[in-house]
């Protein structure tokens, strides 16, 4: 799969057409931001901007995906997303039983059966939502094709019209990334709103950025995103604090000396790179947000820092990364121009929690307040 998407979502250049399709699910998103605070009882704050983020991402991610929209940012939500969120609820809760249920011999299954139960249940529920999309998106692909008309289409368009995959494969890998690009999206979201909320003199400097290089109203494209660096650097500071993937893995193809110790091949490695992040060394007054310290001194100036990696790196770094950034680009500079972001009396300290990813450890509630 890598191998033929790499043309279409390893570079930022490369996921700038969806730009229109993103921009159509924020357009969904503030629309409901509205009506959830005119529910509020102060007209103003949204509770759990969590649950919200999550539909946005999964919404987004989809709309990339499977060239469709799922209904997740709407009033009523269509049964089959309802169940596929459930399924996904359950895979997450169930996440450190699961893990393990692969390890259960087959012949133990029937006197602890719980943990292999619900890990099928909850991939049963996962895969049928990706195939039902896969296979109505291929039917309208091969009635263009059987018209003669040519496909011009996004990545399962891409995927089907390869043929580097078979059909089991391709329902796999869209199972596997939009599973892999709602929760990471959402929680990232969730944590830069948050951050923004309580750092007011930041979001203000950002949204005088956005102001000075795009306008009020402007609606943003890829090729907006350069013009704002501070809303990029506020992504590159949030997930330095809050990594989605607060650890990696890699085993080792040689023999590595590091530091003067001796790594033999094979050696699995871990690294934790959410402790790299808070090293003083790494990042000068760690602990403070502080996204203008990504931001480049000249044209020459490179700011990567290997404290810091949360999309991971080399030949298995997140395929999604791309993906993921434009959808949060996009949004926070839409949401700034149109709302200040506020705490709210509900704003309580959120600390982070590992369920095998960094999330949120409890509801966000912040205020959507009208720009003057
Ligand atoms: C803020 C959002 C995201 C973060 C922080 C994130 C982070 C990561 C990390 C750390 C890895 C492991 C990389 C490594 O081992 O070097 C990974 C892998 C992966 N990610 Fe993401 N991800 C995000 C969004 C997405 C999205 C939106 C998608 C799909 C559209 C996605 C799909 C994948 C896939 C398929 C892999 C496995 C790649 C492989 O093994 O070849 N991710 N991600």
């Amino acid at each position: 799969m890598r191998r033929v998407l790499r043309q279409r979502i390893l570079k930022p250049r490369d996921v700038a057409i969806f730009s229109g399709e993103i921009n159509q699910v924020i357009a969904d998103l503030i629309k409901r931001i509205y009506i959830l605070r005119s529910q509020a009882e102060d007209g103003e704050t949204v509770t759990s901007i969590n649950d919200l983020f999550f539909k946005y991402s999964m919404e987004g991610v989809a709309t990339i995906l499977y060239e469709s929209r799922l209904g997740c940012l709407e009033n009523s939500v269509p049964q089959l997303t309802v169940d596929y969120i459930e399924a996904l609820g359950l895979m997450f809760s169930m996440f450190k039983t699961s893990m393990y249920a692969g390890a259960i011999p087959r012949w133990l299954r029937p006197f602890v059966p719980k943990p292999w139960r619900e890990f099928c249940r909850s991939w049963d529920g996962l895969f049928k939502f990706s195939q039902i999309h896969v296979d109505n998106k291929l039917r309208d692909i091969q009635c263009h094709m059987d018209r003669g008309e040519t496909v011009r289409g996004g990545l399962l368009s891409c995927l089907f019209l390869s043929q580097e995959l078979t059909l089991e494969e391709i329902y796999a890998n869209m199972t596997e990334m939009l599973l892999a690009g709602v929760d990471t999206t959402s929680f990232t979201l969730s944590w830069a709103v948050y951050l923004l909320a309580r750092h007011p003199e930041v979001q203000q400097t950002v949204y005088r950025e956005i102001v000075k290089n795009l306008g009020e109203r402007h609606v943003p494209t890829a090729a907006d995103v350069p013009k704002v660096p501070l809303v990029r650097a506020l992504l590159k500071e949030t997930l330095r604090l809050f990594p989605v993937l607060p650890g990696n893995g890699r085993v080792t193809q040689e023999d590595l000396v590091v530091g003067g110790y001796l790594i033999p091949k094979g050696t699995q490695l871990a690294l934790c790179h959410y402790a790299t992040s808070y090293e003083d060394e790494n990042f000068p007054r760690a602990k403070e947000f502080r996204p203008e310290r990504w931001l480049r001194k000249g044209s020459l100036d490179r700011v990567d820092n290997f404290g810091s990696i949360p999309f991971g790196f080399g030949v298995r770094s997140c395929i999604g990364r791309r993906i993921a950034e434009l959808e949060i680009h996009l949004v926070v500079i839409q949401l700034l121009q149109h709302f200040e972001i506020k705490t709210s009396s509900w704003t309580k300290a959120v600390p982070a929690k590992t369920h095998g990813l960094l999330t949120p450890g409890g509801p966000i509630h912040v205020r959507f307040v009208n720009r003057k």
